[in-house]
């Protein structure tokens, strides 16, 4: 039985799958403070959340039994992604269900501060008539500068250009053929600041767009500028904001969002009358809500069944049909790993990855991953999973090197993995046969054809007759049967490799004794 905590308000029509559910338990605790979330968290599989609450370093280090945080919604501060991984805590997010209400939102923000709708509604509640008061500005040919262009930015622009405005926007990832494609132009940050008429910003809350908008880039603007924040407080810098609302520099404001929310009832912001203010309601519509509950509860339940999803903040996502690509060949990186890791003693330093033939042409992020995690759980145990791996290495100073290659032997695949350890390298060879799965083809430059299955004896002997025998004698006094048996060498009468798959686990005494004979280099009793 999966249990899942849902600590934030989240649309119960959106939650119904896992309500159906039969081995997931859902319980409801809204509005838990730090301490009082620390000591239920223990409990749980999954926990559910929005914005409100904060998901910190104390509340994930009490969270033994966690293994996935799901957001309904985009923004993911209110938790500690990073912690998170250090923990092996997946998060997945919501991204697309709200795109639509926040950019409605936005351009209902742009529309109440143009026409200052919020003040008029609000004199003539008071029992005015006041004309004089509200005059607005159109959006027809003024400009609007994005920062920001992704999934909410590029509605917002779509909007903007259908009330005849022009719009020049900053993204990164922005290219000039998508800019054209959209009928946006592509501008840096300053040319936006200079030139803009308005300007919104859709960018998450990172180190890099922290104060993206201060003190310098309101110097730079357009007198009578207006500025929009329906993305994240602190995006904009607030006190530079306040200064440029009092110096009459931005003749509007209209946020959704604050440095610190809720907004302070004697914030300074609140005493603007050109200043338009919701409570951070960008995704509050009835449609986002059940949407992102939908989307997360059903990424949450495939995730806690192991089945794919998509949405994984701090994993690679990869498009479905390209993780079906490599979806295959996880298991034999897991095993690669694991291979590798019982092959070596001592402290490793490197690990080299070879993608042969058709499985380079991947994104093969995803197989590096169990190939870590396999590598490291032989040593770290079950602390490391697919999400914390590559972290774990870093943390133990390994160097992890990924290359490709179009060749791949006689196979259509192959995966190699070289491990260095005190000026030793082990290396493991795997490849995927159609239909007969993950095998392994080399180990140390020895050419052989193991299933990599169950409990496995490996020995490194010289090639000389009855030595098989003797090994089969061994085990036979201890009990142990032989399942599959294979032998590489180089040339005949040098060294040879066995890979002998046993049905019972190898006693120590056999071990030895298969260890302590003559012509043995080296024994080892692997388990895949
Ligand atoms: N007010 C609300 O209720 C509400 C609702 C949904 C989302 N949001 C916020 O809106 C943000 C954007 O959401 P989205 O779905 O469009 O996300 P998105 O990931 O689709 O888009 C964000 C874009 O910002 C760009 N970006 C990153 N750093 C940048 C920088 N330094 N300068 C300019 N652009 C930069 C990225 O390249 C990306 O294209 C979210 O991060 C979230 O915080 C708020
Ligand atoms: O949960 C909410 O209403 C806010 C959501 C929004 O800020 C987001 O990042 O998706």
């Amino acid at each position: 039985m999966f249990r899942i905590l849902v600590s934030d308000p989240i649309s119960e029509q959106g939650l119904a799958a896992l309500y159906a559910a039969e081995n997931m338990q859902i319980d409801i605790k809204m509005g838990l403070k730090e301490e009082e979330l620390c000591a239920v968290i223990g409990e749980y599989d999954a926990l559910l959340v929005r914005s409100q609450t904060k998901v910190t370093a104390k509340v994930l280090e009490s969270a033994k039994r966690l293994r996935v945080i799901g957001r309904a919604g985009v923004g993911v501060d209110n938790i500690d992604v990073e912690t998170a991984t250090r923990c092996g805590i997946v998060v997945i997010n919501a991204p697309d269900g709200n795109t639509i209400s926040t950019a409605e939102h936005t351009f209902a923000m742009m529309m109440a501060m143009a026409r200052k709708i919020p003040q008029a509604d609000a004199s003539l509640r008071r029992g005015e008539w006041d004309r004089k008061s509200f005059v607005g500005v159109e959006l027809n040919n003024k400009i609007l500068g994005i920062l920001g262009l992704g999934r909410i930015g590029t509605e917002v622009a779509k909007r903007a250009m259908a009330f005849g405005m022009r719009v020049l926007a900053y993204d990164p990832f922005l290219t000039e053929s998508r800019a054209e494609s959209l009928g946006v132009r592509k501008a840096t940050v300053d040319e936006i600041v200079t030139q803009a008429d308005f300007i919104t910003v859709h960018t998450p809350l990172t180190k890099e767009t922290k104060h993206l908008l201060s003190e310098r880039e309101f110097e730079m603007m357009k007198q009578g500028v207006r500025i929009l924040n329906c993305a994240r407080g602190g995006i904009i810098k607030e006190s530079a904001l306040i200064e440029a609302l009092k110096s009459g520099k931005v003749a509007g404001a209209a946020l959704d969002v604050y440095e610190e929310e809720p907004l302070a009832a004697e914030h300074p912001l609140r005493d603007f009358q050109n200043v338009v203010l919701t409570p951070h309601l960008g995704a509050s519509t009835k449609e986002a809500q059940i949407n992102v509950a939908i989307d997360v509860a059903d990424e949450v339940a495939k995730f806690l069944r192991n089945e794919p999803f998509k949405n994984a903040v701090n994993l690679p996502s990869l498009p479905a049909e390209r993780m079906q690509q490599v979806q295959p060949f996880l298991t034999l990186g897991e095993k690669l790993g694991k291979l590798a890791a019982q092959l070596l003693k001592g402290n490793v330093s490197k690990l080299q990855i070879t993608y042969g033939g058709e499985v380079a042409t991947y994104e093969v992020g995803p197989i590096t991953r169990t190939i870590l995690k396999g590598f490291l759980a032989y040593h770290h145990g079950d602390e490391v999973n697919y999400v914390n791996a590559p972290f774990i290495a870093e943390q133990n100073g390994i160097i992890v090197n990924e290359t490709k290659t179009s060749k791949a032997k006689v196979f259509t695949n192959m995966i190699t993995l070289e491990v260095e350890s005190n000026g030793e390298t082990k290396t493991v060879t795997g490849t995927l046969y159609n239909g007969f799965g993950p095998r392994i083809v080399q180990i140390n430059g020895y050419t052989v054809d193991a299933a990599p299955e169950g409990q496995m004896l490996i020995t490194l002997h010289e090639d000389i007759p009855g030595i098989i025998g003797r090994i089969g004698t061994i085990l036979g006094n201890d009990g142990v049967n032989i399942a599959t048996m294979q032998v590489g060498r180089r040339e005949a009468g040098g060294t040879a490799l066995m890979v002998m798959g046993v049905d019972a686990r190898v006693s120590g005494q056999a071990l030895n004794e298969i260890a302590r004979m003559e012509p043995i280099h080296s024994v080892y009793l692997v388990e895949l």
